[in-house]
């Protein structure tokens, strides 16, 4: 069975509305489940001077808004319910936004592991339509790593586990403080 939800969802609580009672997850010795309530625990991946981003920004009030969580093998995990004004094709989701759930759970990877880099090269599979207004499953892992590239793979899935989208991104890393330094508008959004 491939990494994503089991059938038995379940909501259990603000946070988490929408989590499933446990999550399938790929690890070092292989797959296992763990409860979607341990995910909670963990530590938000959001950048605290990005919370204007349309992807995670909390304070974004017409972004996704999205929390990620990351399991003991580093990959990143996060439920998603996409609002009917993400729309596309009827009753789905826009493409455009469908890579941007991919990147930003891409982008995580790297988070995960205290580096800032940002997205050179991406690519999208757009397997299946992506439903608007139901729970969906988002899951990235790093791949690789040479010099500043960072190669990164995400997953969407629909509740009963079946694969909608994947993606693969080349992230570059980059020095926060010269980006800083050389961006009015990140000067801005710090203030
Ligand atoms: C913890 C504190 C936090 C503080 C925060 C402060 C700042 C945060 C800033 C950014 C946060 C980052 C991410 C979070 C945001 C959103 C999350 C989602 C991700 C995104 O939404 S992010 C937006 C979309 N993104 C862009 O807006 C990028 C625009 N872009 C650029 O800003 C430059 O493009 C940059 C900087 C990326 C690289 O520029 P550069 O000049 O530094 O690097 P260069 O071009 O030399 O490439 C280096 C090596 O990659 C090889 N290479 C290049 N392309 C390749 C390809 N296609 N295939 C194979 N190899 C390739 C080259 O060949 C070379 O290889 P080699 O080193 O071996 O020669």
């Amino acid at each position: 069975m491939p990494p994503g939800i089991l059938r038995n969802s379940l909501s259990i609580g603000k946070v988490t509305l929408g989590f499933p009672a446990r999550l399938l997850i790929r690890t070092k010795e292989g797959q296992r489940t763990v409860p979607s309530s341990k995910l909670d625990k963990g530590e938000p991946l959001t950048h605290t001077a990005l919370h204007g981003c349309f992807g995670c920004g909390q304070h974004n009030r017409t972004g996704l808004r999205l929390r990620f969580y990351v399991d003991d093998t580093g990959q990143i995990l996060s439920t998603v319910r996409l609002a009917g004004r993400f729309e596309g094709p009827p009753g789905h989701a826009h493409g455009g936004i469908v890579a941007t759930l991919l990147d930003e759970a891409m982008s995580k990877t790297n988070r995960a592991q205290n580096i800032v880099a940002m997205t050179r090269h991406m690519e999208v599979d757009y397997l299946r339509p992506v439903p608007l207004r139901t729970t969906l499953q988002l899951t990235a892992r790093h791949l690789s790593v040479e010099g500043r590239k960072h190669h990164c793979a995400a997953e969407l899935r629909n509740a009963a586990g079946e694969l909608l989208a994947t993606g693969k991104a080349l992230f570059i890393a980059i020095d926060p403080a010269r980006f800083q330094a050389s961006k009015p508008s990140m000067r801005a959004m710090k203030s």
